[in-house]
């Protein structure tokens, strides 16, 4: 929680006002943020400084995990996230490829299930992963990417969190996770919690024991609409101590995650956190 407050005071104390013409908003910006969280000994990085809509950051990772590209799936599972953006941006509604309502294209667990080759045929690259580490096998290689440049036209918005890189050392498994963009009291908010539990998810189901999450961001902003709320309520509180994740230890394997699995099956227990805050969106 430190990390996050360091990294919001840093952009308030040292930002540079940025033009976004993407969303027609001023960002206060930064270059270079590392967060790390401490899986081992289940140091959840949930925000306490406000409520935070938990369920719906492991919601949307189920999502990328499944490889859906529809905004009702998202729905079906537990959050509304993806819908501004599937239904509300401009761009994507003129786009052709858009299917229609709720599409969001091929974006995330899209390119992470189901990328395109040149012959037609598909790589899962999640799936690669997996058969890998539940065999011991680190071939330095272990790169779950959703970032493919040539089909960005296709989807209706760039992967924020786009590369997860797994290792292991021995039998214990950390993740490297890279983030392009990061709207800091929005997306970050979710974005811990997904680096952790995907960490978390993929030591259980290939029986090794999860280390530390690393988390590197390259820009990090706070909108012009947000900085006042950040600045002169969530700043001036205190955080709590972290809480703990708790997953249903019957989840076992990739195929586990997705078919039965819901949010029934994660929970966190003693969390504390101070009174909501409603940032503005931007779309
Ligand atoms: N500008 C922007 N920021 C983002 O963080 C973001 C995007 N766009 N587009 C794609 C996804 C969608 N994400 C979202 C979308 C909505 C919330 C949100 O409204 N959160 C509220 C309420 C959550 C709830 O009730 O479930 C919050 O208070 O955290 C968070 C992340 C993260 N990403
Ligand atoms: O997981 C996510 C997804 C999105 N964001 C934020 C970061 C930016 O504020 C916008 C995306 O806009 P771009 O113009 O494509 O950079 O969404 C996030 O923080 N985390």
């Amino acid at each position: 929680m430190k990390q996050y407050l360091d990294l919001s005071q840093r952009i308030i104390d040292e930002g540079v006002w940025i033009e976004n013409t993407r969303t027609g908003k001023r960002c206060l910006t930064v270059v270079n943020a590392d967060l790390v969280y401490d899986v081992k000994n289940n140091q959840f990085p949930i925000i306490t400084t406000r409520k935070s809509f938990w369920k719906a950051a492991i919601a949307e990772l189920l999502g990328y995990i499944r490889g859906y590209d529809s905004a009702a799936d998202f729905r079906a599972l537990g959050t509304k996230s993806w819908d501004a953006n599937a239904n509300e941006n401009e761009a994507w509604l003129k786009n052709p490829a858009r299917k229609g309502h709720d599409d969001m294209g091929r974006v995330y667990g899209v390119q992470g299930r189901h990328w395109k080759k040149p012959d037609g045929t598909e790589i899962d690259q999640l799936g690669k992963i997996v058969a890998d580490l539940s065999k011991g096998i680190d071939d330095r290689g272990e790169i779950l990417t959703f970032y493919n440049p040539g089909e960005f036209d296709l989807g209706c918005l760039r992967p924020c969190m786009h590369t997860h890189t797994f290792s292991l050392l021995g039998d214990t498994l950390y993740l490297t996770s890279y983030q392009r963009s990061c709207d800091v009291p929005l997306g970050l908010n979710f974005n811990q919690i997904q680096v952790f539990t995907l960490l978390a998810l993929m030591a259980q189901i290939t029986g090794k024991k999860p280390g530390c999450a690393y988390h590197k961001i390259v820009n990090a902003h706070l909108y012009e609409d947000q900085v006042e709320l950040m600045r002169d309520v969530q700043l001036k509180r205190e955080p709590y101590p972290s809480p703990k994740l708790e997953i249903n230890p019957d989840i076992k394997s990739l195929k586990d995650l997705e078919t039965w699995v819901t949010l029934d099956d994660f929970n966190v227990i003693g969390y504390q956190h101070h009174d909501a805050i409603k940032y503005p969106f931007s779309v």
